[in-house]
């Protein structure tokens, strides 16, 4: 919807309404048109303001309108009418102007931002492009390597930056509504023909074609396989090379192709699915819009290793003060060190000043005692883990949440060593914790619903993408990961090389390869951890049993690379090799396929030539099968928990959605076909067996993902 108001007598006010972001619905769009026709046709009207309700001027399209039979009027002739609209038109921003909404505000004669505002256009990451004329006329009033970057990256821009690139004409601190009609005033009469965008010639720099081959690079570097960023350089190039209404054109085109893919639908879901995992519950009953979270101002980190430090340093750049305790005087020295040095990076690229008042260092466990919450961050050492929590439960002031940062071990049985279970947490981060965006918050048996709310309401303090998961071993992220490691070791010892399997996942589009990735997280990590649950062999056996274990299947080559002392990266050899210990390209390493040779023969394996496809088929399934099992066991709510985890934490490509959607574009029937396939050539790989909730589904006739939850809920099989 749209409201008319005259103000001064002579100004047109239109204000959009549609809450919470004033997206542009059939309705609203509908309300534009119509309260235009009525500003141009009232004689009194001088010059018209548009505006949004609220303190937001727009958030753009209405993404919920998107694969729907949209109907109302079309963006684009809407745009064109107030742009060649005879009566000076003024945009005022408050808020947001996004997508459709900056595109709007493009197509007035003029805007006035409010120094809060941001400005942008996102539809990359919605994987479309700015497709009502803003890849048109953005380059013709900032540029074209301004307007290809904003649009290519989607990134949203102050008010200061946008004055400065000359997206707006104003920026006021005062009420942008009244700056904005006194302006109107000041420009009514005028002529209008230098801002109508799109009648400018675009601006060309010299070297035009090369800044189009590196963006063009650029994108094609970043985008790992994402159709959009690339058609939004060509977009853009049109506008360069063609006269605005053909470059309407091939921008339609261009939107058109964008607007059915299946990558715009992943995106879309995607986004959407971020916004999901807030509204979080328990199987126990507990609820984010019925759980209170309890003010948290003092919070401790124990333990200054890398995790440790990147937590103390999210908490304290959110305005939080942190006691930061390492009990190893030399390792507290350097954390000191490590964490002044983030800080100080951090707040030179915010542009504001560093947090260091808000850490306090002691070597002492006894700090904590007056703080609100504590973080364990110490080394993944169940024993040393409970003697911290029984320090903890005895020092800290009543009501203290206890969390910790481990990445698999029992929550359950670290609440056992407090007296107060209830207060006890995981809240499990991703290195480097203060950069990356995800927080799984793991609730154990008698966690309150409080102290869920409260990691929930820190993760989001400190901009993190928080969502609450149940107790098993790995949670959700780590408990996924095993399966599909277990896949490429497997997939190795049957004739593939770690370049091939790397080669696959990177093509499908994976920041990276699991073996490269594993040596950039140091193999030891996993290998510590088979050691502790006893999956290591005390000697490398050679007999039958060296790859069986509990009667199943078991690969000990990542064991086995650790004995020779191949830790990755850190160790300039694993997987790979690098021209030095802490080097980071990684090259073939022909002692590798040696050594793989040796091990099949040792063991009877015989190379076979795999293709790219098993390659896919049996990494993804395996962890999409595990996705599954997660969803039965109630340990993650709905399937949007699972994807945005991966997508955040694992680097699934965000263009295809997440593990659980990418199933359901696969298609269950074929996810569960092709288990069935591989579980019957490799029956000792239990994780190859499809689970129930996966032939539930397909029985149930494969409903799409926002209806899983129903076939989840249901008590008896349709079996
Ligand atoms: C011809 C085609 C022309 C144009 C194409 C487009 O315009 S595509 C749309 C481009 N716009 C965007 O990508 C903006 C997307 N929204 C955001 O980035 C953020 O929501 C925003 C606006 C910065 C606000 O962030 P905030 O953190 O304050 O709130 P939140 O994200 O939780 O959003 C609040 C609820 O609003 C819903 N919502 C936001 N934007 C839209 C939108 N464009 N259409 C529909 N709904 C939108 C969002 O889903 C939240 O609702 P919820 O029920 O909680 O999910």
């Amino acid at each position: 919807m749209a409201l008319y108001t005259r103000v001064s007598g002579s100004v047109g006010v239109i204000t959009l309404q549609n809450p919470p972001v004033n997206a542009l619905s059939a309705a609203v769009r509908q309300g534009i048109v119509d309260m235009m026709d009525r500003a141009l046709s009232e004689p009194e009207v001088k010059s018209v303001v548009i505006c949004g309700q609220n303190g937001k001027f727009c958030g753009g399209a209405d993404i919920k309108e998107f694969g729907t039979n949209m109907s109302g009027p079309a963006l684009i002739p809407l745009i064109d009418r107030i742009e060649s609209a005879a009566k000076p038109v003024v945009a005022a921003i408050e808020g947001i102007a996004l997508g459709g909404g900056l595109e709007l505000a493009l197509g007035c004669h003029y805007r006035i931002a409010h120094s809060k505002a941001k400005l942008g256009l996102p539809e990359v990451s919605l994987g479309l492009l700015p497709g009502a004329g803003g890849t048109q006329r953005l380059p013709r009033l900032i540029s074209i390597p301004a307007a290809l970057e904003l649009i290519t990256t989607g990134r949203h821009v102050t008010a200061a930056e946008a004055l400065q690139l000359g997206i707006v004409d104003k920026v006021t601190d005062r009420n942008t509504l009244d700056e904005a009609v006194k302006f109107a005033l000041s420009v009514a009469g005028k002529s209008l023909d230098l801002h109508r965008i799109s009648t400018n010639p675009c601006p060309h720099p010299p070297d035009v074609d090369a800044v189009f081959e590196t963006a063009m690079q650029r994108v094609r570097q970043r985008a790992r396989g994402a159709l959009a960023p690339v058609a939004c350089v060509q977009a853009v190039r049109a506008a360069a090379t063609l006269p605005y209404a053909h470059g309407m054109e091939r921008e339609r085109e261009l939107f058109k192709g964008l607007f059915t893919s299946g990558q715009a639908r992943a995106l879309q879901y995607y986004f959407f699915a971020q916004r999901a995992v807030g509204r979080w519950s328990t199987p126990g009953g507990a609820r984010w819009d019925t759980s209170k979270p309890r003010p948290v101002r003092r919070a401790a980190v124990i333990g200054l290793g890398t995790m440790g430090r990147g937590i103390t340093v999210a908490l304290a750049q959110a305005g939080l003060s942190v006691v930061a305790v390492e009990t190893n005087e030399k390792q507290l020295t350097e954390a000191k060190q490590g964490v002044s040095d983030m800080l100080e990076r951090g707040a030179r690229r915010r542009g504001v000043p560093p947090a260091l008042d808000k850490v306090i260092y002691s070597h002492k466990i006894q700090a904590v005692a007056d703080v609100d919450l504590v973080i364990e961050a110490v080394f993944e050492d169940m024993e040393l883990k409970k003697a911290i929590f029984q320090q903890l439960s005895a020092l800290c002031k009543p009501g203290t949440f206890l969390c910790t940062n481990t990445s698999g071990l029992d929550i359950d049985e670290l609440a056992a060593q407090t007296q107060n279970p209830e207060l006890v947490v995981g809240m499990h981060f991703f290195a480097p914790a203060h950069v990356m965006k995800l927080l799984e918050v793991v609730y154990g048996q008698k966690s309150s619903p409080q102290a869920v709310a409260t990691a929930m309401q820190i993760g989001s303090k400190i901009g993190k993408v928080s969502v609450a998961v149940g107790n098993c071993r790995g949670f959700v992220g780590n408990r996924i990961l095993k399966p599909y490691l277990e896949q490429a070791f497997f997939l190795l010892e049957e004739g593939a090389t770690p370049e091939l399997v790397d080669k696959v996942l990177e093509e499908f589009g994976f920041a990276m390869g699991v073996f490269r990735m594993s040596d950039l997280s140091g193999l030891d990590v996993g290998w510590r951890v088979r050691k502790a649950i006893g999956l290591v062999a005390p000697e490398a056996l050679t007999g039958p049993y060296a790859r069986v274990r509990e009667g199943h299947r078991y690969s000990p080559l990542g064991d086995l690379l650790c004995e020779q002392v191949r830790f990755g990266q850190k160790t300039g050899r694993g997987w790979y090799q690098y021209d030095k210990p802490g080097g980071r390209v990684a090259k073939p390493d022909p002692w590798l396929h040696r050594f793989l040779e040796e091990y099949r023969a040792q063991h009877g394996l015989v190379a076979r030539r795999i293709d790219h496809q098993e390659v896919l088929d049996r990494c993804l399934y395996a962890l999409i099968n595990e996705g599954f099992r997660i969803l039965e066991d109630g340990i993650a709510a709905g399937p949007e928990d699972i994807d945005v985890i991966y997508v955040l934490g694992y680097g699934w490509p965000q263009h295809r959605g997440g593990p659980m959607f990418y199933a359901g574009m696969v298609g269950l029937n074929k996810v569960l076909e092709r288990l069935e396939h591989y579980h019957q050539v490799h029956p000792d790989v239990p994780n190859l067996q499809p689970c129930s909730l996966l032939r539930k589904l397909v029985a149930s006739g494969s409903p799409p993902i926002n209806k899983w939850r129903e076939v989840i809920k249901k008590p008896h099989s349709q079996l």
